[in-house]
């Protein structure tokens, strides 16, 4: 999503959200919570992060302060784009959103120091649905702009699985939406 950016000598004005407008270009979706986070230094890695089946959450993403890469991988098994990313910089200054349809993993990378990043989604925090793919695993191929070594993450970030240990041990629980039978994981 583009907002449109009004300008003038005070500052600038934008919609950040206007129902119609969001579901005449991306459908029909319901946000029912709002969140906003801080980061203090460039180089915080947040993600990748989302929860599975049937507690799965569309984002809508803003930035209110700073700049970060945002990305988006897509790990709907059976998506002809599964594995696939797509990543973009997000910033106060370019106002762009970012919207990730259920099914995604979501994560970001600051760009500056004192990053707000803020994001509607479409369900409800729940924590026994919260699982987590590896941020830097080599088989995703997303170039982040920090080095491993120099990223600041939380140490669940650390220790999340990569995309092929997710799909083992997961097998299609992040996907039942697509019919497909689930196990524990
Ligand atoms: C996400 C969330 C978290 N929390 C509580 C749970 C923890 O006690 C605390 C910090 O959570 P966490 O460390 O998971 O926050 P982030 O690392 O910023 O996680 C987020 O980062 C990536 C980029 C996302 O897209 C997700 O929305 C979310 O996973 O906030 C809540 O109370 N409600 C919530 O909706």
């Amino acid at each position: 999503m583009v907002p449109k950016k009004f300008g003038d000598s005070r500052g600038y004005f934008l919609e950040t959200f206007r129902k119609s407008l969001f579901e005449s270009e991306v459908g029909p979706f319901t946000f029912v919570q709002d969140n906003r986070s801080y980061s203090a230094e460039a180089g915080t890695v947040r993600g990748l992060h989302f929860q599975i089946h049937p507690r799965a959450q569309g984002k809508l993403v803003s930035c209110s302060s700073g700049a970060f890469l945002d990305v988006a991988v897509d790990i709907r098994a059976g998506s002809p784009t599964y594995g696939k990313f797509v990543a973009v910089e997000l910033s106060a200054e370019n106002a762009l959103q970012l919207w990730l349809p259920p099914g995604f993993a979501h994560g970001f990378c600051t760009l500056t120091a004192d990053t707000v990043i803020t994001y509607k989604v479409t369900d409800y925090y729940s924590a026994e649905h919260e699982r987590g793919l590896l941020w830097n695993d080599p088989e995703l191929g997303i170039e982040w702009p920090v080095a491993a070594d120099k990223a600041i993450l939380s140490e669940k970030d650390r220790g999340q699985p990569t995309l092929a240990e997710l799909q083992s041990n997961f097998s299609y629980a992040v996907n039942d939406q697509f019919g497909r039978l689930s196990r524990s994981g």
